[in-house]
């Protein structure tokens, strides 16, 4: 017997679910809440939603009752925790379903429009992402212009006022002919006068087009036009109605008067309800909606096949995105030139600052084979050949040391102490005679003969940098002095050329990727994009395409600059030294989206992105060795997205290795691999991210 019962029910839901699926949005039994799922914060409670089609449908309801969230739904950009939602068929977001699609136009509540944009390129972007041409456009901007009082289609958005604007966000949103049109709160602001007629026109485009019209309002009377209102509050419907049937049956003068009467029911009956079984009624319908959607069998869906992912780049959506982002740019050309100069500025820097050894180092010397009545003045140039101390120092004498003579140890050591010398540095009366005693003699020389002929320097180790590099320095001078050895300058330069270039190139990259895609996302736009059907991916793929212009200017700028300005040393092939840079610059893009789509803040994502650049050029092996790291840390380096590149591209400059070599190819794959890696993470989050 109950299994009949529950037999009965099912089919009941299910006939019910076919009903539903004829109207042009169904909705039944609607949850949704926001929190987190220990503390959920309920804004939808049981909401059941019938719109036919053709018609006006005004959803009424104080603010923050759950207008934008069940409209957010219905459009397909977020999803419900439970119940079910039909729009013109489908449900939103599935296989097949056309919502998200042009078959919905979206007016949201911010004005989301490109604010560089002229009235004119603003229809012509969404004219063509909904695949109109561009007579059709011009023919319908000049409807609405004329229609909605328009400004010239030469103005730019940015200068027109608030209430124009969302004239224009309107006007946009009706561009392509829905079957469905949303509006949240198209009024506001809005002259009265303009307000009847924007009405009398919806009035007209339901009547004559069939279009079914979804709209928000705060202005309750101005609804009495609609075919159906919904007044909501505690997140359900009060009423749904016609406003004539709701006059009539609660017997009043106004809408407003109506909304109040049902409020004042809603809530009598809330108390009773708890006085009575001591539970509220949202509670006792959730349980019910609960129990009774256990036993509900969601007909089968269609699934969406690894072709659905791979079947994006229409052609008319890709030319749209393309010439926003270049005309984008064009706009900001002020910034995108700065933004192409700044490699340039960060190359010529880096060469000059980065590397060269610090000049004019001074050093205190007393000499006692020398006897100078001057205090602290220079060597004497070309001193006989048997004075060894004296070409010893004209050795040491160039732009990295200044030699300077104090006449006696104590004072030459006092200059250190006081800051005037990094080091003090002395030579016995008798050094000659005892270093060619020491040198004669070999092993055999006695200790009074090693002292007597040995330079005794003491050092500043303040800072020990400079005082390894003054050691190192006196060393080579030594060894050319006392047995004209020359040894190769291992230039820092050099050593860590490659890896800025690739921190420089791909962390360009982030900014300007994460730069772009949060302004898409802050001005709502990306959203408009993505309820009109645009895919995640062509998104991503127009911003790459016109990024990747900017890289490669970048990277042309980086590279002329270290190799033709700078002579840094590039022993390989260029054509995978600009193709490792290229590859490089399209990870840190594709970094960027990941970042841009994680972040809900435009603030956080400027601080995970500057957040990552420091670690990133510590741990990549960009300034120090990877060998010369922490065992653990070393292991970590070899997770982050740099580090092969830098070892591949410092083999292929400083080695000339050809791309054979594992160490230069791997360095590619792993590009490769982490550019996948990011653009997928990227397009899943932006598919999926929704409330
Ligand atoms: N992303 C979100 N995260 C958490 N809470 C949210 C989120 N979006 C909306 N809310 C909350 O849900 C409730 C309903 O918001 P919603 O925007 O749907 O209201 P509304 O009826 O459209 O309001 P208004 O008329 O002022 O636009 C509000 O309390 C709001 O603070």
């Amino acid at each position: 017997m109950a299994d009949e019962e529950e037999i009965k029910l099912v089919e009941t839901i299910s006939s019910g679910i076919e009903t539903c699926k004829q109207h042009a949005v169904c909705i039944r039994n609607a949850y949704k809440s926001y929190g987190t799922r220990r503390h959920p914060y309920a804004v939808i409670k049981g909401l059941n939603m019938t719109v036919p089609k053709g018609i006006i449908y005004g959803l009424l309801g104080a603010s923050g009752c759950g207008k934008t969230t069940i409209l957010s739904c219905i459009v397909g950009r977020r999803n419900l925790d439970s119940g079910d939602i039909f729009v013109l068929g489908g449900r939103p977001g599935r296989k097949g379903s056309g919502v998200p699609g042009p078959k919905v136009g979206y007016m949201p509540q911010e004005i989301a429009l490109y604010v560089d944009f002229s009235i004119k390129e603003t229809f012509y972007y969404f004219g063509w992402i909904n695949g109109m041409t561009t007579s059709a456009i011009k023919e319908k901007m000049n409807f609405f212009l004329d229609f909605l009082q328009l400004p010239g289609p030469k103005r730019i958005i940015r200068n027109l006022s608030g209430g124009q604007q969302r004239r224009i966000s309107l006007a946009i949103s009706l561009v392509q002919d829905p079957e469905l049109l949303i509006l949240d709160e198209p009024t506001v602001g809005v002259d009265p006068l303009l307000r009847e007629n924007i009405w009398t026109h919806l009035v007209k485009l339901a009547a004559t087009k069939n279009v079914t019209i979804i709209l928000t309002t705060h202005y309750i009377d101005e609804t009495k036009d609609a075919g159906i209102i919904g007044l909501m509050r505690g997140g359900k419907f009060l009423a749904e109605e016609t406003p004539e049937n709701l006059l009539k049956t609660y017997n009043v003068e106004s809408l407003e008067d109506v909304f109040l009467k049902l409020s004042e029911i809603q809530e009598q009956q809330r108390a009773e309800r708890v006085k009575e079984r001591g539970e509220t009624i949202e509670a006792r319908t959730e349980t019910q909606h609960k129990k009774r959607f256990q036993k509900y069998v969601p007909e089968k869906e269609e699934r969406w096949g690894i072709m659905d992912y791979v079947k994006f780049a229409n052609p008319h959506r890709m030319k749209a995105l393309t010439w926003k982002n270049f005309l984008w740019m064009w706009r900001n050309v002020g910034m995108f030139v700065f933004v192409i100069l700044l490699p340039i500025i960060e190359t010529i820097l880096y060469c000059l600052t980065i590397g060269p050894d610090p000049e004019y180092l001074q050093i205190s010397y007393a000499n006692y084979e020398l006897n100078f009545s001057k205090k602290c003045n220079k060597p004497p140039k070309n001193c006989s050949f048997n004075l060894l101390s004296c070409r010893f120092l004209e050795a040491l004498e160039d732009n990295s040391l200044d030699m300077v003579r104090c006449k006696t140890k104590k004072e030459a050591i006092e200059n250190v102490r006081d800051g005037k010398a990094w080091g003090a540095m002395f030579f016995a009366s008798s050094y000659s005679q005892e270093f060619q005693k020491r040198f004669e003699e070999g092993f055999e020389a006695n200790d009074e003969t090693v002292n007597l002929s040995t330079a005794i320097i003491h050092m500043d180790m303040s800072n020990q940098h400079i005082a390894y590099m003054i050691m190192r320095h006196m060393l080579w001078a030594y060894l050319e002095f006392s047995a004209n050895f020359l040894i190769l300058d291992p230039d820092f330069t050099n050593f860590a050329a490659p890896g800025l270039i690739l921190t420089m190139i791909f962390f360009l990259a982030v900014a300007l990727t994460v730069g772009a895609l949060m302004m898409e996302r802050k001005e709502g736009m990306l959203e408009r994009c993505l309820v009109l059907g645009v895919l995640p991916a062509e998104i991503l793929l127009s911003l790459t395409l016109t990024q990747c212009v900017i890289v490669c200017l970048q990277t042309a700028m980086i590279l002329i600059f270290s190799f033709v300005v700078f002579d840094i040393i590039v022993e390989g092939s260029i054509f995978w030294v600009v193709l490792l840079t290229l590859l490089n610059g399209l990870c840190g893009m594709c970094f960027g989206f990941v970042i841009a789509t994680v972040c809900e803040e435009e603030r956080t994502a400027v601080y995970l992105s500057m957040g990552s650049l420091l670690p990133i050029i510590m741990l990549c092996g960009i300034c120090w060795p990877v060998e010369g790291m922490h065992i653990i840390l070393r292991y970590w380096s070899f997770a982050l997205p740099l580090t092969f590149p830098t070892e591949s591209l410092r083999a292929l400059m400083a080695r000339g290795w050809g791309v054979q070599k594992t160490k230069v190819y791997v360095g590619f794959v792993s590009t490769i691999i982490w550019t996948a890696g990011f653009l997928i993470v990227s397009v899943l989050i932006l598919k999926y991210k929704r409330g």
